[in-house]
């Protein structure tokens, strides 16, 4: 008999989580929210201080640092495997992995970029490989997923489809659809908390204290997201019902875009589109190992 956490829905499988970072621990906690019951929960990270960031209840965190079979051990006996490092390190995980996992454990990759022919090879052959690109509003269950199923069989695909729904909504879309929505909703949630930013230090460019700054910030952007939500309307007529003829939220989007807003974004997107593709062969940017990197543009490492 098929041992039960290696095969049915996602909630009857043992998970490892490969890589125990930001999106990691998006996925976990946003799982966890939703009380999707995981057999087991196994993840690896390189480093023990890592690990130690992880190990809620119910998480078993491994480290290569304390243990350098760490990722072969994770993967025995798991009927799913999220492989969540950076795309620079599939050469560096693969090898750990390929040769134990179970027969018809399916590889969820969340990595930017990588491709399913390249996560095949790397893996092995023969294991369903499906590629997903959440976000981190994921976390809160309000994430936004694109999920590209490649040769995968349907009930497999169907397995990864419940388990990103209990993160947020699903788009299936092929490979390319999912390199541009890894800047549209992978990357989208940054832009949105960067204009966060620029209205809190607009706010203290007008002489609100620092405090009171990131109160209005915050308060905007959470409001306006509730508002969209909620109310399920159109993001031009909920920006239309606060625009006064002549009034002042005309005069101040009037300059947005006399500077090209929407042409920054679509050159934002256009960029964003352009290095997922680049990440599919590209070696590891210099300084990646040291976190973070870059106090303007945050990158996690
Ligand atoms: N962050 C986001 O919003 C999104 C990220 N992604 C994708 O998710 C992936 C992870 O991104 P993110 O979580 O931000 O990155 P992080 O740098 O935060 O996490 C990467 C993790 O990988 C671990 N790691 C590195 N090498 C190994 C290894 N050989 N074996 C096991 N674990 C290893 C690191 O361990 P240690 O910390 O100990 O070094 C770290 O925990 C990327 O491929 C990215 O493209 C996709 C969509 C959105
Ligand atoms: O910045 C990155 O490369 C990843 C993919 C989308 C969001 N974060």
């Amino acid at each position: 008999m098929t041992d039960p956490h290696l095969a049915g829905t996602a909630p009857a499988r043992a998970l490892a989580v490969i890589g125990a970072g930001s999106l990691a621990r998006t996925l976990l906690a946003g799982w966890q929210r939703a009380g999707v019951p995981f057999p087991s929960v196994l993840t690896v990270s390189r480093t023990a201080s890592r690990a130690a960031e992880i190990a809620w209840p119910g998480v078993t965190a491994l480290s290569l640092e304390d243990d350098a079979s760490a990722a072969t051990r994770a993967v025995r006996g798991a009927g799913l495997v999220v492989v969540a490092v950076k795309p620079w390190m599939l050469h560096e995980v693969a090898p750990r992995i390929a040769g134990a996992l179970e027969p018809g454990a399916i590889v969820v990759s969340v990595m930017a970029g990588v491709r399913l022919d390249t996560l095949r090879t790397a893996l092995g052959g023969t294991n369903p490989v499906v590629r997903v690109l959440p976000n981190t509003p994921s976390q809160v269950n309000a994430g936004i997923a694109g999920l590209a199923a490649g040769a995968a069989a349907p009930a497999d695909v169907a397995v990864v489809r419940d388990l990103f729904a209990a993160l947020g909504d699903v788009i299936e879309v092929d490979e390319d659809g999912l390199d541009a929505l890894t800047m549209l909703s992978g990357s989208g949630p940054a832009l949105m908390f960067l204009l966060a930013e620029k209205l809190a230090t607009a706010a203290e460019h007008q002489g609100f204290a620092p405090d009171q700054a990131a109160r209005i910030a915050r308060g905007v952007l959470a409001g306006a997201g509730a508002l969209i939500a909620e109310t399920g309307d159109d993001p031009a007529e909920l920006r239309r019902r606060i625009t006064s003829v002549q009034g002042v939220t005309h005069h101040a989007v009037s300059v947005l875009e006399e500077r090209d807003l929407g042409g920054s974004v679509i050159a934002a997107a256009d960029a964003g589109l352009a290095r997922a593709r680049e990440l599919a062969t590209a070696p590891a940017p210099a300084g990646s190992t040291a976190r973070p990197t870059s106090p303007t543009t945050g990158e996690t490492t």
